[in-house]
């Protein structure tokens, strides 16, 4: 695991400041969003942590090491890169196109091939099935995964993301989302992922840092920017429904109490989502459900507790 600081951060492009000041740390281990408006300079602060762009000041530190000294082999070994547009490439197999790293790396042809159905297997196309495809012959979620098995090959513990479920569409995105949270609660990378989508911060960052020109906004679990925006903009950004949204991410067991029901009225189960539990309420006319686990009450979730911290 290793951490990312950016110190005091410029890209200028003439006269113009695509990203400016910027002084930021990602959590190691932790998902990181880099949210906000389009044009805010998202994806070029993420570009000048891989180096793909160079800044006109400042420093990236990458577990305390300053960037400009690692090499690219380096640079590649420790961070994945996922984009929208999956970039796979056209006339390669699906297993060619997750070997690249490994490749450039020089791993035998046992370890690649080894790695590869492992990878496969993680991101749940089976190896059998997936590994001779070619990008053309995979449906728009299944490249993404193929994306995400790529940017994992050489297990770099960085993962930088690019508005990576962008293209997908509604449906399917919540799909592959749930999937790359279950393979991050496994694997612990620090993640980067950059998205304009609110929703999307709310769902899997750990944290956000809201941009807006150039700047940082405001850095903070997705519940402190909620409950305590630091400014005008970053209240107007998250909108009215952010409290609603943030819900999406919690379960009814994270905000119940455990006093006794006082209500013999409807149960939900303990594991539902807590957006489901405040539109069961809201449907039912009730301030107040029974939480059930299997058979038993285990306490009680009221529209307070859906509103609080
Ligand atoms: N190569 C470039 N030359 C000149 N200006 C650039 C260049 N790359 C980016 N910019 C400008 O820098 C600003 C930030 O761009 P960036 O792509 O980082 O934004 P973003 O937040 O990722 O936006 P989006 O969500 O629309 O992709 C924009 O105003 C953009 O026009």
């Amino acid at each position: 695991m290793t951490s990312i600081e950016l110190h005091q951060l410029d890209k200028q492009y003439g006269s113009v400041y695509a990203v400016r000041d910027l002084t930021l740390h990602f959590p190691e281990g932790r998902i990181t969003a880099l949210l906000g408006p389009s044009g805010c300079g998202k994806t070029t602060t993420l570009r000048m942590i891989n180096r793909l762009v160079e800044p006109t000041g400042g420093r990236v530190l990458l577990g305390g090491r300053d960037t400009r000294e690692l090499k690219g082999e380096e640079l590649r070994r420790n961070m994945g890169y996922v984009i929208q547009q999956v970039g796979l490439f056209p006339h390669y197999s699906v297993a060619q196109n997750i070997a690249t790293v490994p490749q450039l790396l020089g791993w035998d042809r046992a370890r690649i091939t080894r790695r590869v159905d492992e990878l496969l297997d993680l991101v749940g196309l089976p190896p059998d099935e997936f590994r001779l495809k070619r990008p053309a012959q995979l449906s728009g979620g299944q490249a993404q995964r193929v994306g995400v098995a790529r940017a994992l090959a050489a297990d770099p513990p960085v993962l930088l993301m690019d508005e990576p479920f962008g293209a997908l569409d509604p449906i399917a995105r919540e799909r592959v989302q749930d999937e790359f949270l279950a393979i991050q609660r496994q694997l612990h990378k620090t993640v980067v992922l950059v998205t304009h989508d609110l929703d999307e911060a709310l769902r899997l960052g750990d944290y956000i840092a809201l941009m807006h020109a150039g700047q940082l906004a405001q850095f903070g679990t997705p519940d402190e920017l909620v409950l305590t925006p630091g400014s005008p903009f970053v209240e107007r950004f998250l909108g009215d429904d952010a409290h609603i949204r943030r819900l999406a991410r919690k379960t009814v067991r994270d905000l119940m109490s455990h006093e006794r029901a006082s209500t013999a009225g409807p149960g939900i189960d303990v594991n539902t989502n807590a957006r489901t539990a405040l539109a069961w309420m809201l449907r039912e006319g009730v301030a107040e459900l029974r939480v059930m686990e299997g058979e038993r009450t285990v306490g009680r979730l009221t529209l307070r507790d859906l509103g609080g911290a």
